[in-house]
């Protein structure tokens, strides 16, 4: 018995991390790896835990135990437990309602990693208009840079490929699987979601030489505006009116029941001919059926994907194509976000615990 109030830390932390060495004089910190759900669930019920103040969360319900930390697992926390603080933005993976109820803060970060993110989309942009995964397969496997059109369209390349040999595919690879291999300068970014996230990609993108497309529900307040270079941005009143102006879309809103599968077979139609997906926000934005059937028909030319619907399994009809470059969720894993977001955790617990604050970054509000 130390005195102080608890907090339990269900994630790794770094230890070295200044602001976690003076967190740790004003908190006992209760470190947890999680194993399985039950386990969670069984422990989080013990004596031991019986008065911690806060929990510490956060990638818990996104990697390790994915999407444990829901309700079934919330209802077994200690009535004493104010706030649980999680890393990410994103949220949608919590029950807001039940932690309501329960009178629990629930504390996020937003804008975390915003850069970090945008890279990641910048890199599944480029990935979308060179080809890049199936390129690199088909080197690895080959194991030497082919420039004939017998390799390139060898048996051996990668599976998937439409094997329409002569006339589709050529040895210098401007041209795969009968789809064109275009540079991304001078095509049209669409952008949905003009959030941190969403403005940090259309720096990138026109830094690239691409326009910038999007829509918004609120407006960019002139002061947004002069952060970005609003010369080569066009802004549309609806998602219908921005799609056929995209030669490539990204995503980056957050989940909801509104934005549930926005990409599905009525709106990829409205994309025009050969244009291509991107996302980086999360997996139930795009219906991975429509997606698929959208490649196959020759409609989109390829996709990016850095999040998937049902996270931490990926849909299997993802998997093998050699149009869909997947990366495993990794849009703000740096460094730079984990410390930024281990202090926003540990700054919304002592608000919280130390200062009868409602968080400084809170999810809902208690009362
Ligand atoms: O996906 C990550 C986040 O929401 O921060």
């Amino acid at each position: 018995m130390t005195g102080k109030p608890k907090v339990l830390i269900i994630s790794d932390i770094t230890e070295s991390n200044p602001t976690y060495i003076e967190f740790s004089k004003k908190f006992e910190c209760i470190r947890y790896v999680p194993t399985t759900k039950e386990q969670l669930f069984t422990d989080l019920q013990s004596e031991k835990l019986r008065d911690v103040t806060a929990i510490w969360a956060m990638w818990v319900g996104f990697a390790e135990l994915g999407g444990t930390i829901e309700k079934d697992v919330f209802e077994a926390i200690p009535l004493s437990v104010k706030v649980v603080s999680i890393a990410p933005v994103g949220y949608d993976r919590y029950d807001i309602d039940f932690l309501t109820k329960r009178g629990i803060i629930l504390t996020n970060n937003p804008g975390l990693g915003a850069g970090a993110v945008a890279d990641i989309a910048l890199f599944l942009i480029l990935a979308t208009f060179r080809f890049t995964t199936v390129l690199e397969q088909s080197l690895r496997k080959e194991r030497h840079v082919f420039r004939s059109r017998e390799v390139l369209n060898s048996d051996k390349f990668v599976t998937g490929i439409p094997s329409r040999r002569e006339e589709n595919v050529f040895g210098f690879g401007n041209n795969i699987g009968g789809r064109t291999v275009t540079s991304p300068g001078g095509k049209r970014c669409g952008v949905l979601g003009v959030g941190a996230i969403g403005k940090e990609i259309i720096r990138r993108v026109v830094a690239f030489g691409m326009s910038a497309h999007y829509y918004t529900r609120t407006p960019l307040s002139n002061e947004d505006l002069a952060t970005l270079p609003a010369s080569s941005m066009t802004a549309y009143s609806s998602l219908d009116e921005l799609l056929p102006n995209c030669d490539v879309v990204v995503l980056c809103v957050p989940l909801s029941a509104r934005t549930y599968h926005i990409l599905n077979s009525k709106t990829l139609a409205l994309l025009p001919q050969g244009a291509r997906v991107v996302n980086v926000g999360r997996g139930g934005l795009i219906d991975s059926e429509a997606l698929v059937a959208a490649l196959d028909s020759g409609h989109l030319t390829t996709a990016g994907l850095d999040v998937f619907e049902g996270e931490p399994q990926i849909p299997e009809i993802l998997l093998d194509r050699w149009d869909i470059t997947i990366l495993p969720h990794i849009g703000s894993a740096t460094q730079e976000t984990v410390i930024t977001a281990e202090n926003g955790i540990m700054r919304n617990i002592e608000n919280v615990v130390l200062e009868g604050g409602s968080g400084i970054t809170p999810v809902n509000k208690i009362r």
